[in-house]
């Protein structure tokens, strides 16, 4: 508003005064103003304040301004009054519009102002050039100053002393119509607000709904009541959160979801309100469905260069974007860090609970990622749970680097570890971050994803929800990693693999009970390797199914083989990992094993691990009864080097527990594990499971688990895991030996 600006004040200051003789008596002059004001409705008052006062003191127009958020640094003034002399429709219609106080103090006193229009340009744009000179005058409140009269005229006026003298007469009512301005305006304003295209929502301080207008619940496909007073998270998640955590940044897009499943874009802005210091502070949320906007272009780029479920980059343009990131931080010896984020468990809940939560996760952790990273970052979606942050400036210092794109990684990993809330239910993940800063010696932009994701696997390995950064030895290790996993594939349809059996037998009797069947590789020309050396590998890849099936198969096809020649087990085992027993199909290829290989079910053992019950215990629980239904049998492998929950425990329709070797290794030296080992056993008893102890290696150790009621035992003391033609020729003496004995 130029009217209150430093010159006009520093005029005032000056004791420029406008002297000038009037004509008017002031007590007329009140009389007529306040006959023509009495009987006013607010609505119309001052429209008929401003045509009152232009008349009777003859200038080219008045307006009457109020102060809107008084309280904020962005305050503004809007005109509530305007009335002119001459013919108004030339100039330009004020009424209502904020006009912006550029770099201008809101003035406590009186100002005026001369040549305005040849001074200021803007003002020229607002009222006839013809206007030489503003006066302006300030209305109080308990001391503040809320609004102010200005009068334009076309020539020097006659008295400003008089001006000031009469309207500060008129100050208490244009305050009090001011107040009833305000509050008459505002619920109109919310009906107009509310009948928007474009959705609204209104959040108390808590951030819990407290209004939303229809095109709100016809964009987001909820209705009015399932939204009021819910908390806004549920609805827009991770918005509150980029909000608190970037109060600057209000303006984001969104991919959302109805509650039919279908998703759509969406930008979304958020306004704090703070009414008055006794009032409440509130949040109003401007939703705008932008998928349907989208132009012809814009389609074509989205689906070149976006990832359709979360709307992120994709990996064809992130290759593109890292290039350029590079070869921008080498030529101006500038320092980045490429982010490799890959989701712990996520398998988990895509295979529980299905594709759709899935997407849906993936939709949440890319809302969650957002917040985090500042708009000049790249945000990427691999595909499948892999996410890529580039952070493409980290300044020129690498020691400082580092800590940066440290911290970025350790709030990636704490944002995503926080639970889901889906459907009242709480969904966890976990996330491994592995970094790459580049530029570095000898390294090229295509390096740069390759490390990263070297680090992200070691960070996997140090037990999740970790973060690593790359180096050199790393490199090694992935490389040795995928030349096993090469291997292996080549393995696997070159039939090198091979199974081993480990005996199994009754602590008291020594009776042969059953064998675990362990599997080997058989590289040609090479040592045998064991299971340690590669099932991890396997683990990570699909490649642990196929491994899983032939060991499977091959188990049960050898077994059968063995009771033909009347060699009989009471009971084989083979390790299940916990990929192989999420697959939807397990079930069913159980029962296509055992019809194929003619097996009695009642004779298969599976050996499951304790981590893999925790995740989905229903889901596993579900499984384990249809299997048990057939006959099968189930072990909890490694009992007691996992969670040991004996909460989901006692639910599992388990048989045995394999007492760890771990606490089996250190009999009798390690009193602890002596306790452990007793506990297990005694409370195997109780909730009605059997014992095998594994890795017996010593008399000591078997006298010492006999005594305390374990029932099983396998170990190096017994046999080593043998071949299966070894193993045939152990069960032929165990047969001959209880032959001679009876
Ligand atoms: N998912 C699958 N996992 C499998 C399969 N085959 C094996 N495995 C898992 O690999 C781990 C290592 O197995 P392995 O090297 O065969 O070791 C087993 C035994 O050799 C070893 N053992 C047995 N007795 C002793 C002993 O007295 N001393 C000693 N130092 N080691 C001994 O223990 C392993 C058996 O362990 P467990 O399975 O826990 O009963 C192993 O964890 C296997 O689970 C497969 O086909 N699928």
């Amino acid at each position: 508003m130029l009217l209150l600006n430093h010159e006009s004040i520093a005029m005032v200051n000056n004791n420029q005064r406008l002297n000038l003789s009037c004509d008017l008596d002031l007590y007329q002059a009140k009389t007529y103003l306040a006959d023509g004001l009495a009987n006013q409705a607010s609505d119309c008052f001052f429209p008929q304040f401003c045509q009152l006062l232009a008349k009777l003191i003859d200038c080219h127009s008045v307006g009457v301004f109020c102060i809107e958020n008084r309280k904020a640094r962005n305050k503004t003034l809007r005109n509530i009054g305007y009335a002119s002399t001459v013919d108004v429709s030339k100039q330009a219609c004020l009424i209502g519009e904020p006009i912006p106080l550029t770099d201008t103090p809101f003035v406590s006193y009186p100002a005026f102002v001369q040549h305005v229009v040849t001074r200021y340009s803007t003002f020229a744009q607002l009222f006839v050039p013809s206007i030489d000179s503003v006066w302006s005058m300030p209305f109080f409140d308990a001391g503040q100053v809320v609004g102010y009269v200005s009068c334009q005229f076309n020539q020097l006026p006659k008295s400003a002393d008089f001006l000031e003298q009469l309207l500060a007469s008129f100050n208490s009512r244009i305050v009090y119509e001011f107040k009833l301005y305000e509050k008459n305006l505002l619920p109109h304003l919310v009906d107009l607000a509310f009948q928007h295209r474009e959705g609204i929502v209104i959040t108390d301080s808590q951030f819990n709904i407290v209004q939303v207008n229809e095109a709100f619940c016809h964009i987001s496909g909820y209705r009015k009541e399932q939204l009021l007073t819910r908390s806004i998270d549920q609805f827009l998640p991770g918005l509150r959160a980029v909000y608190l955590r970037q109060p600057e940044r209000k303006s984001t897009e969104y991919i959302r979801q109805r509650p039919n499943g279908q998703t759509y874009l969406q930008h979304e802005e958020i306004i704090a309100i703070e009414p008055s210091e006794s009032q409440n502070k509130y949040y109003v949320i401007h939703c705008q469905s932008i998928t349907h906007k989208q132009t012809p272009d814009d389609q074509i780029y989205k689906l070149a260069y976006c990832d359709e479920l979360t709307g992120l980059v994709n990996r064809r343009k992130l290759l593109f974007d890292v290039d350029q990131a590079f070869r921008a931080a080498q030529g101006h010896a500038r320092i980045g860090a490429l982010l490799f984020i890959d989701l712990d468990h996520f398998k988990n809940i895509n295979d529980s609970l299905g594709h759709s939560v899935g997407d849906w996760i993936l939709q949440q952790v890319a809302n969650r990622l957002r917040f985090i990273v500042r708009d000049s970052d790249i945000l990427a979606r691999l595909g499948g749970d892999e996410f890529v942050v580039l952070l493409s400036d980290l300044g020129d210092n690498p020691a400082a680097a580092e800590p940066q794109a440290a911290i970025v990684g350790k709030r990636i990993i704490e944002d995503i570890s926080k639970p889901y809330l889906y459907h009242q239910q709480l969904l966890h993940l976990g996330a491994s971050v592995g970094v790459s800063l580049f530029p570095g010696r000898g390294q090229s932009a295509d390096d740069l994803l390759r490390q990263a994701d070297t680090a992200m696997y070691q960070a996997k390995s140090a037990g999740r929800k970790a973060l690593r950064f790359f180096e050199k030895g790393m490199q090694r290790e992935a490389d040795q990693r995928l030349r096993v996993y090469n291997q292996l594939r080549e393995a696997l349809s070159e039939n090198q693999l091979r199974l081993y059996y480990q005996p199994q037998h009754l602590l008291k009797t020594g009776e042969l009970m059953g064998a675990e069947a362990l599997v080997r590789w058989q590289p040609p020309g090479k040592m045998l390797v064991g299971p340690h050396s590669f099932i991890h590998i396997a683990e990570e890849s699909e490649l642990i199914w196929d491994i899983g099936c032939w060991v499977l198969q091959e188990a049960c096809k050898t077994f059968v083989k063995w009771q033909s020649e009347g060699l009989r087990l009471p009971e084989i085992s083979v390790n299940i990992s916990a990929r192989q027993f999420a697959q939807e199909e397990f079930v069913d290829f159980i029962t296509e094993v055992l019809d194929k290989t003619g097996m009695d079910a009642g004779y298969l053992n599976l050996e499951i691990t304790e981590s893999m019950l925790v995740s989905h215990v229903e889901t596993t629980i579900s499984k384990m009864n249809e299997l048990k239904k057939l006959g099968i049998r189930f072990s909890i492998d490694d009992f007691g080097a996992g969670y040991s929950s004996l909460a989901y425990l006692k639910r599992l329709p388990v048989d045995e527990l394999k007492v760890d070797r771990s606490f089996v290794r250190d009999i009798p030296h390690d009193r602890r594990n002596m306790a452990i080992v007793e506990t297990i056993i005694a409370m195997a008893q109780h909730l009605g499971f059997s014992v095998t102890a594994e890795g017996v290696e010593t008399h000591q150790q078997r006298d010492f688990l006999t005594h305390r009621g374990c029932l099983f035992y396998q170990g190096f003391l017994v046999s080593k895991p043998l071949s299966a033609e070894a193993m045939r020729h152990y069960m032929q003496e165990h047969l001959q030996r209880k032959l001679l004995r009876s």
